[in-house]
């Protein structure tokens, strides 16, 4: 399923936040969205998600959902957002649950997930007794028990230190690499944009609006950590939001 946001704006409290975001979500692809502070990637996500309306413009949903899709728009956090009285199979069958998926065939969903995100050997242990890299990867896999057609990532890695980061962007690169999913994610690193975005939008500040879109055509699993290429767009992209960043900076701390 492919999404287009059409000439989204919006305002809070008659303050502009939003202003004529138009953008093709390809289906199968990974959009980034990076930009300073407060320029509204997170309200952003929530409109693509329908937990908010735009006031103006929309967001199209185009073609069909993947087969045995249970959730079609399925968000995954910063906080991990786990049960910490259910095991890492248990908080994954809560969302079958919640579409009556039980018994064998929930098991083979969960079995599948826990395989696809190395988790296989972890399915009883609780959330507190897993690190955070861990308690991420149990996210991820429960997003995809739903065969989601879109992920929506609120900065995923950004509580995890740096090491564990670099981790994760291995195993979300191989996941995609095995079986390619669709998603926009939003963070503030770009080293992540540049790793893992076959699209970055770049945002601009309040009132957040596309200031360019960068593509990077390097097949994810051929980026590599320090790769001199994926340097350079790195820079490009800071050189596009210093300005903005600081600008954003001042700002804030003048409310
Ligand atoms: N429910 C709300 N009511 C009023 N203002 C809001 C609401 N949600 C967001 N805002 C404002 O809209 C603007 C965009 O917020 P948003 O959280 O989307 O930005 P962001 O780019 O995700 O920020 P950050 O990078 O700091 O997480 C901010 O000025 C924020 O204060």
């Amino acid at each position: 399923m492919d999404i287009k946001l059409e000439a989204i704006g919006h305002s809070y409290d008659g303050v502009r936040v939003m202003r004529d975001i138009t953008l093709d979500i390809p289906d199968g692809r990974i959009v980034c969205i990076v930009g300073p502070s407060g320029c509204g990637k997170s309200t952003l996500l929530r409109f693509i998600g329908g937990l908010e309306r735009p006031m103006e413009g929309r967001v199209v949903q185009m073609g069909e959902a993947p087969e045995g899709c249970l959730n079609p728009l399925t968000y995954i956090f910063q906080d991990f957002a786990l049960l910490p009285w259910r095991s890492v199979a248990g908080n994954i069958s809560l969302v079958l649950e919640d579409h009556g998926i039980k018994g064998a065939k929930a098991k083979a969903i969960i079995d599948d997930v826990l395989a696809r995100t190395k988790l296989s050997d972890f399915a009883q242990a609780l959330p507190k007794q897993l690190s955070g890299g861990m308690k991420q990867r149990v996210a991820i896999a429960r997003a995809l028990a739903v065969n989601p057609a879109v992920m929506l990532m609120d900065e995923p890695l950004s509580a995890l230190d740096s090491q564990t980061r670099e981790l994760l962007m291995d195993d979300l690169v191989s996941l995609w690499s095995r079986q390619p999913f669709t998603a926009v994610y939003v963070t503030h690193n770009l080293n992540e944009a540049v790793r893992l975005g076959h699209k970055i939008v770049v945002l601009s500040r309040r009132p957040g609006q596309i200031r360019e879109v960068v593509e990077i055509d390097k097949p994810l699993d051929q980026r590599q950590f320090g790769d001199a290429d994926l340097d350079e767009k790195q820079k490009y992209l800071w050189q596009l939001m210093r300005e903005e960043a600081r600008a954003a900076d001042a700002e804030l701390l003048n409310v």
